[in-house]
């Protein structure tokens, strides 16, 4: 009887004895299905809507084609973001630009691709982009990135839309903008956009969100000014812990498109398009990391280190979010297992813990170690620190599984580097 642990139904133990450790594993199935529970709740709803997949949360060739091939858009927030999707020939026209600080080239990468949407950060990256715009005899559409003044609970690290922050334009500043925006001629704004923050479970926050942002519209309107585009970014949270409750897509899209209606009746505003940027929604279930456990620590009567050939190079987000994670030991799930609580530490070179005090059975070295729900900002905010290679990329499709980032080797760390003329 097979008693390994199955992740979209494939052997992890086998995928590691394949592929080697560690191994970030994606399922191309789960993927699927969070975009599909978006799409069936706006779809539902009938809605105007549009789903940007937020690429900063993983973004590769293979998932720059599953976005492509669902009919999704795609939110880049870097020329090198922008030119994977350049690559993987995905259209253009639904790709929007982000960032708080976009380059002159970046911005000239976007009106070369010819892509659909620049999200404005700043006073100042208004005019540049008119500049270069005008220069290059383009007219870009744009939105308007808006500091709604909302605070999400979520990590301080991780709220974007309070007033202390480095995004978009504040409130208040917002009708002198567009005001400014008058006189320039090769930039089309047609919407607003916010982002209150990411890994929210609570949909509270965006529906308040929401209404800030049309009665800006309404106000925007009252100046002359007619948007039909209201982009709320994405936050979604997931599961962090097996049995932790998950984000209400559906019940939160009923919710969202009751209060924008009925909004929009009470000010009489036209109901805009609603777009949302899911990036950890769509990615992070459909994802886990594989570690072979090698060193096992006892310190008698503290703790019991159990080290993992992987660390904060593959995931960064325990060390800098206080993240949590759950894990699974692959080749030991029988419940007859005898268990113990352990702390599962990284081999950096750093008091990397991955996670702190976690019930498993009882490890040994050569044991593989799943932790779950690793799809989003893990492969994508991954390093080379300590010189360590960084994972490769299995993605899974039904019975299949096949490698869509290759492992990095020692070569490819070196690879970069160059002697000055003085050391030759
Ligand atoms: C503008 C914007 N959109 C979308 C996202 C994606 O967020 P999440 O992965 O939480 O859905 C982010 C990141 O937090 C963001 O800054
Ligand atoms: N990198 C963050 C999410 C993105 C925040 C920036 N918009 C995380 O891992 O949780």
């Amino acid at each position: 009887m097979m008693t390994n642990y199955l992740f979209s139904n494939h052997d992890t133990v086998a995928l590691a004895e394949k592929y080697g450790t560690p191994l970030y594993v994606i399922s191309e199935d789960i993927i699927r299905e969070n975009l599909t529970k978006i799409i069936n709740a706006f779809t539902k709803q009938n809605a105007t809507y549009d789903i940007n997949y937020a690429g900063k949360a993983f973004l590769n060739l293979a998932m720059c084609n599953i976005i492509k091939d669902m009919g999704v858009s795609l939110d880049v927030v870097s020329g090198g973001e922008l030119y994977t999707a350049y690559m993987a020939s995905f259209p253009m026209e639904r790709v929007c630009l982000h960032g708080s600080n976009k380059t002159v080239e970046e911005i000239k990468m976007a009106i070369e691709y010819n892509i659909g949407k620049v999200i404005v950060d700043s006073k100042y990256e208004l005019e540049l982009l008119n500049a270069i715009c005008e220069e290059h005899n383009h007219v870009m559409r744009v939105s308007i990135r808006v500091s709604p003044g909302v605070e999400a609970h979520t990590h301080e690290f991780i709220q974007t839309g309070k007033i202390d922050s480095k995004f978009g334009i504040p409130l208040k500043q917002v009708r002198d903008l567009f005001d400014f925006s008058k006189d320039l001629k090769n930039i089309n704004i047609i919407g607003l956009h916010c982002h209150i923050g990411s890994q929210i479970i609570d949909e509270e926050p965006f529906l308040v969100t929401a209404e800030v942002m049309l009665n800006l519209m309404k106000e925007l309107k009252e100046d002359g000014f007619s948007l039909t585009e209201l982009n709320l970014g994405g936050g979604f949270g997931i599961p962090q812990m097996r049995h932790d409750a998950s984000f209400n897509v559906d019940q939160y899209i009923e919710k969202l498109m009751s209060t924008v209606r009925r909004i929009c009746s009470e000010i009489q505003l036209e109901v805009p398009k609603i777009v949302v940027e899911p990036g950890r929604y769509t990615v992070g279930t459909a994802g886990i990391t594989l570690y072979k456990i090698g060193t096992v620590k006892e310190i008698p009567e503290i703790r019991k280190y159990v080290s993992v050939d992987g660390g904060m190079t593959d995931n960064p987000r325990p060390a800098l979010y206080g993240a949590v994670y759950d894990a699974i030991v692959a080749n030991k799930t029988l419940v007859s297992e005898e268990q113990e609580i352990v702390t599962i530490s990284g081999r950096c070179c750093e008091s990397d813990t991955l996670i702190k005090d976690i019930q498993l059975p009882k490890v040994e070295p050569g044991d593989i170690l799943a932790v779950l729900n690793t799809g989003a900002y893990n492969y994508a905010m991954s390093s080379n620190y300590n010189k360590i290679p960084r994972p490769a990329v299995v993605l899974l499709r039904g019975d299949e599984d096949e490698i869509i980032v290759r492992r990095e080797t020692y070569e490819d760390i070196v690879a970069k580097d160059m002697l000055p003329s003085w050391q030759k």
